[in-house]
C-alpha cells in the first residue's frame, strides 16, 4: 500500500538547482563510501525532482542539499542490497562521516534534518508521483522509481495468489487426504495430537496441494527436493491431463543439482510411487535466464506479461539467490493458472543484488497457519494440531527443520545452527575441539599458518590434475574448495589463488592441463554465465579445451580462446558459492573485521557449502565480530496476506 498522494504538477522550467558538491572528488573528500555512481545520479535526478516543484514552491538550497544527499544514501543502500531506504533510518543521523585512529575528522559526513522537516520536503515528492518522478515515497521509505514498480508487482503478484487459496470440497479433500497418505505411508497412520511429533514434509504436500503459490523452506539436507518430487507426483495424480512442469534455478550450478538430486529422489520412490506418476516428473531443471529467454544486450526477456510461458507448475529452488528485479520479470511471464513453488534456505546469504524475497516471504523459522489453513490441514494429514495465528498468518509457508545430512552430533549441523542463532563464544569452542569431534568433521588451521593451508589445498587440487580421465577430474573439484569472505587482501580469493596458481604451474603457464576456471561474465550466446565452472583439459588431440560439465551429465568442450572472461578457482568468495556444495570446505577469513560483509548469514553459508568436512581458517576476533553481524535488508515485501 502507498501512502502516496496523486497530483499533476506543472514543471517549473526555470527553477535553479544547488548542487552541494562541484565534483565527486569533492564530495568523496567529505562523504566516506560514496562512490562515482552515487554521486552521478544524485546530480543527474535532482534536476528532474527540483524542477517538478512548483513555482509557488520554491526549494531552497538546503533542502535541494537534504534531497541531494537522500539519492546518495538511497544509491548506496541499493549497491548493498536494500531496495529501499526508510526516512527513520538516517533522520537526525550524520551519514558517510569517518574519524581516523586518532579521533581526527577525516570525512565530515552530512547531516539528515529531523524526520518530521524530511517527510514534509519527501511529501512533495510524494504528491506529484503522477508526473512519474524517479523517485518515491512509500509506507516512509524512498525508493528509486524502478525498485518501486518491482516491489509493488512482486507483491500484487503473491497477494492475488494468497487469494487465490480455497477449502476444497468434501470430494476434493478425501482426494487430497487418499494422496497423501499413499505418499507418506511411514507416518500417514500415526494420527497425532501433539505437534512435536508432526512430519512437516508430510505437511508441506498437503500444504502445497490446494494453493497456487507455496515456499517450502528449510536448511541443507532437510528434504526439500525430496518433499517436493512427492509434491510432484501429487500433483501429476490430481491432473487430468499431462501438466507441464518446469524446474529452474538461478545459476547453472544449482539447476544441475536440482536436476541430480530430482533424479535420485524418483530412484528412490521406485516401486513406492507409480511408474507412470514418476514419469510424469521432469528431471532436467534449467536456469531462470534459460526460461525466460535472453535477449542478448538486453535486460528484458523474451518471455514476460506479452509473451507467457506455456506452463502449469514451475519449481523455483535456491530462491535466496533470486534478486527482486529477477522475481518480478519472472512473475511476469507466468501464465494466470501457474502453480508456483519456492524451496531456499532463508538463513542464507540474500542475492548479491537489490532485494530479500526469501528472507521477507520468511520472517520467522517455525510455521503460522490461519485457523482455515490449519482446519484443512488436520484433515488432509494425518496431525490434529497445528501452530496457529490470528495476526499473522503465513499459510503458504511450511517449514522443515530435521537435517538428514547433519542429523546426531555432526559437527557441521551443530556448527552451522550456532552460528545462525549468533552464538559467537560457542561457535568458535566448538572449531577449536573440532579435533576431538567424533566425526571428525570440523577441523581448525591457525591464521598464521597459511603455508599449511596453501599446502593442504595443493594436494587436493593436484589429484585432479592426475585424474584419469574428465569425470574423474570434474568429481575430484567438487570434493574441495577454499572459500573466503573477501576477493581481495592477504585472506582473499586473488591472492590464494595466486600462490596456488604458482604451484600448480610452476612456469607460470596461462592454460593448463587440470586448471579450474569460472566464467565472471553473461555470455547469452555462448549459453555461459558469471559464476559456471569449467575445467581446462588436454583432449586427445593435445590441445587444451576448457570444459563445462552439463546438466545431464556430459561435457561441453570450448576453445579457450573463445571463452569469455574468466579466472583461476581454486578458491572462491562464498558468495560465488551458493547453489553449490563440496566434501570438504577450507573457510578462510580476514585477519580484520572492518567488512560489513562479514556476518553470520555469510559464516552459515560457507559452513553449509560442506558435506564431510569444514576447516576455519581465522583468528577470535573476526570470527566473533561476524557471528555476531546480522545481514539487514530494507524491503517492502512483508504482508501479502
Ligand atoms: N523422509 C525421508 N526419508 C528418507 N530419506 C530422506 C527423507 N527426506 C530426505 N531424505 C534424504 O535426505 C537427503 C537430503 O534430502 P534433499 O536432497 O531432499 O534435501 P534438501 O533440503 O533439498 O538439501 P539441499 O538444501 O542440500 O538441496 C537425500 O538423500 C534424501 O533422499
Amino acid at each position: 500500500m502507498t501512502n502516496a498522494v496523486d497530483v499533476v504538477v506543472e514543471p517549473n522550467k526555470s527553477a535553479q538547482v544547488y548542487l552541494p558538491y562541484s565534483t565527486f572528488a569533492e564530495a568523496q573528500a567529505k562523504l566516506f563510501g560514496i562512490e562515482a555512481i552515487d554521486f552521478f545520479l544524485a546530480k543527474s535526478l535532482l534536476p528532474t525532482v527540483v524542477k517538478r516543484f512548483d513555482a509557488n514552491n520554491v526549494i531552497n538550497d538546503a533542502d535541494q542539499a537534504q534531497l541531494f544527499h537522500l539519492i546518495v544514501e538511497l544509491n548506496r543502500l541499493l549497491r548493498a542490497g536494500h531496495t529501499c531506504l526508510p526516512i527513520s533510518e538516517i533522520a537526525s543521523q550524520c551519514v558517510c562521516r569517518k574519524n581516523d585512529v586518532f579521533g581526527n575528522i577525516t570525512h565530515q559526513g552530512f547531516y539528515f534534518d529531523n524526520a518530521e522537516r524530511l517527510n514534509a520536503l519527501l511529501l512533495q515528492v510524494a504528491q506529484i508521483e503522477q508526473a512519474k518522478l524517479p523517485l518515491v515515497l512509500s509506507n516512509g521509505s524512498l525508493y528509486l522509481r524502478r525498485y518501486y514498480t518491482f516491489e509493488q508487482e512482486v507483491i500484487g503478484f503473491l497477494k492475488a495468489k494468497n487469494q487465490q487459496f480455497t477449502l476444497p470440497s468434501g470430494q476434493e479433500l478425501a482426494c487430497y487426504q487418499n494422496i497423501v497418505s499413499t505418499l507418506f505411508p511411514e507416518t500417514a497412520s500415526e494420527h497425532s495430537s501433539t505437534q512435536a511429533d508432526i512430519d512437516w514434509q508430510q505437511v508441506a504436500v498437503a500444504n502445497a496441494i490446494n494453493k497456487t503459490f507455496t515456499v517450502i523452506a528449510g536448511g541443507p539436507g532437510t528434504g526439500k527436493t525430496y518433499t517436493v518430487t512427492k509434491l510432484l507426483a501429487a500433483l501429476a495424480m490430481l491432473a487430468d491431463d499431462n501438466l507441464i512442469i518446469k524446474l529452474v534455478a538461478p545459476t547453472g550450478k544449482a539447476a544441475q543439482r536440482l536436476s541430480e538430486s530430482i533424479a535420485n529422489a524418483l530412484l528412490g520412490f521406485k516401486g513406492i510411487i507409480d511408474q507412470n506418476i514418476l514419469d510424469k516428473i521432469p528431471t532436467t531443471a534449467q536456469t531462470l535466464h534459460r526460461l525466460l529467454g535472453v535477449i542478448p544486450n538486453q535486460v528484458n526477456f523474451k518471455h514476460d506479461q506479452h509473451n507467457l510461458l506455456k506452463l502449469d507448475v514451475l519449481l523455483v529452488d535456491e530462491v535466496s539467490m533470486v534478486d527482486l528485479p529477477m522475481m518480478a520479470r519472472l512473475f511476469r511471464a507466468l501464465p494466470p493458472h501457474c502453480k508456483i513453488i519456492m524451496l531456499g534456505d532463508a538463513q542464507q546469504l540474500p542475492s548479491v543484488a537489490a532485494g530479500s524475497v526469501l528472507a521477507d516471504l520468511t520472517p520467522s523459522t517455525t510455521a503460522k497457519f490461519s485457523q482455515q489453513n490449519a482446519n484443512y490441514l488436520a484433515k488432509t494429514t494425518s496431525f490434529q494440531s497445528f501452530p496457529v495465528s490470528k495476526k499473522e498468518p503465513l499459510d503458504y509457508l511450511t517449514y522443515l527443520t530435521f537435517s538428514r545430512r547433519f542429523a546426531g552430533d555432526g559437527g557441521i549441523g551443530q556448527l552451522s545452527k550456532l552460528v545462525i542463532a549468533g552464538q559467537s563464544e560457542q561457535s568458535w569452542q566448538l572449531v577449536q575441539h573440532g579435533q576431538l569431534n567424533v566425526e571428525h568433521e570440523l577441523n581448525f588451521i591457525s591464521p598464521d599458518d597459511q603455508e599449511g593451508m596453501l599446502e593442504l589445498a595443493y594436494q587436493r587440487y593436484s589429484a585432479v590434475c592426475t585424474a584419469e580421465n574428465l569425470p574423474q577430474a570434474f568429481s575430484l573439484l567438487v570434493e574441495f574448495r577454499v572459500l573466503c569472505a573477501m576477493r581481495v587482501g592477504e585472506a582473499g580469493v586473488e591472492q590464494i589463488n595466486a600462490a596456488l596458481e604458482q604451484r600448480m604451474s610452476p612456469f607460470n603457464a596461462r592454460l593448463y592441463h587440470g586448471k579450474p576456471i569460472m566464467i565472471t561474465t553473461n555470455d547469452y550466446g555462448l549459453d555461459l554465465y558469471n559464476g559456471d565452472i569449467g575445467l581446462i583439459w588436454r583432449n586427445e588431440e593435445d590441445q587444451l579445451m576448457a570444459y563445462f560439465e552439463q546438466p545431464d551429465g556430459s561435457f561441453r568442450a570450448l576453445l579457450p580462446s573463445r571463452l569469455p572472461a574468466f579466472e583461476t578457482v581454486y578458491a572462491m568468495t562464498i558468495h560465488k558459492t551458493q547453489g553449490s556444495e563440496f566434501s570438504h570446505v577450507v573457510m578462510v577469513l580476514p585477519q580484520t573485521s572492518d567488512s560489513q560483509l562479514l556476518t553470520r548469514e555469510l559464516i552459515y553459508t560457507g559452513i553449509t557449502r560442506a558435506k564431510k568436512n569444514f576447516s576455519l581458517m581465522s583468528n577470535r576476533s573476526v570470527w566473533n565480530q561476524a557471528v555476531e553481524a546480522q545481514v539487514k535488508r530494507f524491503s517492502g515485501i512483508k504482508d501479502i496476506n
